[in-house]
């Protein structure tokens, strides 16, 4: 068995960042949809690949190399993803990655990882990731198909609201007694309901103090 380290779970700001992927074979389209989906510029360098790949290099959304990878490859970028079916193509990848402190993720050798990642779900602005800390990616899978299915439309439109209000009112003790009745009060059990009329009054009603002073959206 593995050593008992878990892996340390961060969300990552990709927008605008330089990221690099090496390989465009099934497992490397769904590492560049999910950097695609968060921003991130993209580089991907395969002699092949799908054709949906392809034509996001088409339509300009990332940019493709049609060749094999080649030191120095990964200079210039924030983060480095490798997902070939040639075995030594990894570890270069990383050991090249490492000395320059550029962090890097090879598909199936964990051992290489700075970082792995995790299943994902998504609904709206909520994510559900589920990580084994490498021991078990198909449980993983299983665990996040069932634990999203769990978020209902009203979290989603109570992840929403939240973000709306943190947007529009200054910080401070109302703000917060507000967003976590949205979160775990009144106002939640009433949208979890359905009753949208009910919590729209008590939500008009905790904005009161910045319509006294004032402050309101
Ligand atoms: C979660 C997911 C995310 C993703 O890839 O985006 C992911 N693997 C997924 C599926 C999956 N992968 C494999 C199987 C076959 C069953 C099995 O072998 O168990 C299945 C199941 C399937 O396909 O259904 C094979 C496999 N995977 C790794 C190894 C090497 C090793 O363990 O040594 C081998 C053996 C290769 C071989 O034997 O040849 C390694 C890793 N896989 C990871 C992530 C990281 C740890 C995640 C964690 O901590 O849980 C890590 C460490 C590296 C990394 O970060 O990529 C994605 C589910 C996506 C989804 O459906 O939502
Ligand atoms: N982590 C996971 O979840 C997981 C699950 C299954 C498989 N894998 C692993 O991911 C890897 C990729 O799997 P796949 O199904 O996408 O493979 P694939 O055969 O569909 O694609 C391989 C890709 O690698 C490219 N390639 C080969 N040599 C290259 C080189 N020198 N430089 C750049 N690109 C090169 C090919 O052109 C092709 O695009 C495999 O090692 C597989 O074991 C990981």
């Amino acid at each position: 068995m593995r050593a008992a380290h878990l892996d340390y779970a961060v969300c990552l700001r990709l927008e605008g960042r330089h990221v690099l992927l090496v390989g465009g074979g099934a497992i490397a389209e769904g590492r560049a949809l999910a950097v695609l989906d968060a921003g991130a510029r993209l580089r991907v360098i395969a002699p092949e690949t799908t054709p949906t790949l392809r034509q996001w290099a088409e339509e300009g959304r990332l940019e493709w190399l049609p060749r094999r990878y080649q030191s120095g490859d990964v200079r210039g970028h924030h983060l480095v993803l490798a997902a070939t079916d040639d075995t030594t193509v990894g570890p270069r990848v990383a050991a090249e990655a490492r000395a320059l402190g550029v962090w890097v993720n090879t598909a199936d050798e964990p051992e290489l990882c700075d970082f792995t990642l995790p299943s994902v779900g998504r609904r709206g602005p909520i994510t559900i990731a589920v990580s084994t800390a490498g021991q078990a990616p198909a449980l993983a899978s299983h665990l996040r198909e069932v634990l999203t299915a769990q978020v209902a439309r009203h979290h989603v439109w109570r992840a929403r609201l939240s973000g709306w209000l943190r947007e529009h009112l200054p910080r401070g003790r109302e703000r917060q007694r507000l967003l976590k009745d949205v979160a775990t009060g009144d106002i939640g059990a009433r949208l979890a309901r359905g009753e949208r009329k009910a919590a729209g009054a008590l939500l008009r009603a905790g904005l009161k103090p910045w319509k006294t002073s004032g402050e309101t959206p």
